[in-house]
């Protein structure tokens, strides 16, 4: 059989030369359009060039993939650009996977609310999947359109699901995230600034970051009792890698000793996620697709912990990406995600 034609739309960006090194080496596929707006007419080499010898192609404009015959595409975009692309290609035969938040809530009406932004395509909310395969396996076989998870979204669902679908906890949860800076995206701003993140550790986007009603449309989905999530996420200073600690109240009369077989139970089946009998590490799962997840009862205070760990990059945007693709072409889920963890 040939290999699936694939395009990256926006590989100038971190999740795009991410989406980049993980297909490289995928049995079943090829690169055959990577593109770039800004960077048009160079080697994808020369903007990355730890690719050198490896991805020399040239950079093409979004405009040149008409004709490409292309199997499907990743949007690496930012949110409010990838909605003009689906707009425009809605009716092109290949599935589209979407790295942004722009068709990851319920409807345009909340992502207005959140975005604080006009969204231009508004029917296509309706055949998006939202892209957690550990949750939604059958929705995303069946579409064509992937909203793929943002990375604190990821952390956290992956962490308290199986509390949220057996309706184990009380309805006020916290989630204290802190990401590393690649988060935050290619472009050069304040905050992520060599003085302001090296040596320094800060909240940002308290009560108000766009994440909390990912997390919470999401469990609400799962559950059947609703849940207010109080998400606050934070910068470290490391390239990659997120750590949530999620804190949740077990209901009255939840047998509290059982949440170790809970996790085992709800994740016996997944490849990529890894119970641990300690507090994971962002370097436990560095460079690879996998979500390590801790969780304990403390008596004292009457709270569940749950600590999950993953790369942002890898299991938070383009090995995710890829594990739907594998998901949608009916491959084995694990097909070029199997890297081994980069520690140290
Ligand atoms: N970084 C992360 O950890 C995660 C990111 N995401 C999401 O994935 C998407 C891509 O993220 P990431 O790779 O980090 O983003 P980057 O900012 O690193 O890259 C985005 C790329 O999009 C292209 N682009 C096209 N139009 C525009 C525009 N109007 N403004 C800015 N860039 C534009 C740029 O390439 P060019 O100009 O060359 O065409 C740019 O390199 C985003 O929606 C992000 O929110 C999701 C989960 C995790
Ligand atoms: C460290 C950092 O800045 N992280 C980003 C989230 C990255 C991500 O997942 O964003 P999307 O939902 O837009 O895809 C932020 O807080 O905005």
């Amino acid at each position: 059989m040939s290999k699936k034609k694939i395009g990256i739309i926006g590989a100038t960006g971190y999740t795009g030369s991410e989406l980049a090194r993980i297909l490289l080496h995928h049995p079943e596929v090829e690169i055959a359009a990577i593109t770039s707006e800004s960077r048009k007419g160079e080697r994808f080499s020369e903007v990355h060039p730890f690719f050198r010898g490896l991805i020399d192609q040239e950079l093409i404009s979004i405009n040149e993939i008409e004709n490409m015959d292309l199997d499907l595409v990743f949007l690496a975009l930012p949110h409010g650009v990838s909605m003009d692309f689906v707009k425009e290609h809605a009716a092109d035969p290949y599935p589209i996977i979407d790295l942004s938040g722009d068709f990851r809530l319920d409807t345009p009406e909340i992502y207005e609310a959140w975005y604080n932004k006009e969204h231009v395509y508004k029917e296509g909310f309706e055949n998006a999947a939202y892209g957690i395969p550990e949750l939604f396996r059958k929705d995303i076989r069946r579409k064509k359109l992937i909203a793929n998870p943002g990375c604190y979204p990821t952390s956290a669902i992956l962490g308290l699901a199986p509390l949220a679908k057996e309706g184990l906890i009380e309805p006020n949860v916290v989630v204290d995230s802190k990401s590393g800076t690649t988060g935050a995206g290619v472009k050069a701003k304040a905050a992520t600034h060599f003085p302001n993140v090296n040596d320094n550790f800060r909240a940002y986007g308290v009560k108000s970051h766009r994440h909390t009603i990912e997390i919470e449309d999401t469990l609400n989905k799962i559950g059947d009792a609703p849940l207010t999530v109080q998400f606050t996420p934070h910068l470290l200073p490391v390239d990659r890698g997120i750590v949530s600690t999620i804190y949740s109240r077990p209901r009255p009369g939840v047998d509290v000793s059982q949440i170790g077989d809970i996790y085992e139970a709800y994740y016996k089946d997944e490849p990529f996620v890894r119970l641990t009998d300690q507090p994971p590490a962002i370097k436990d799962v560095r460079g690879t697709n996998y979500c390590d997840i801790y969780s304990t009862y403390d008596e004292r205070t009457n709270n569940f912990i749950t600590i999950s760990a993953i790369d942002n990059l890898v299991k938070g945007a383009a090995g995710q990406a890829v594990q739907n693709m594998n998901l949608i072409f009916g491959w084995d889920e694990i097909l070029g995600l199997q890297q081994v963890p980069m520690n140290p």
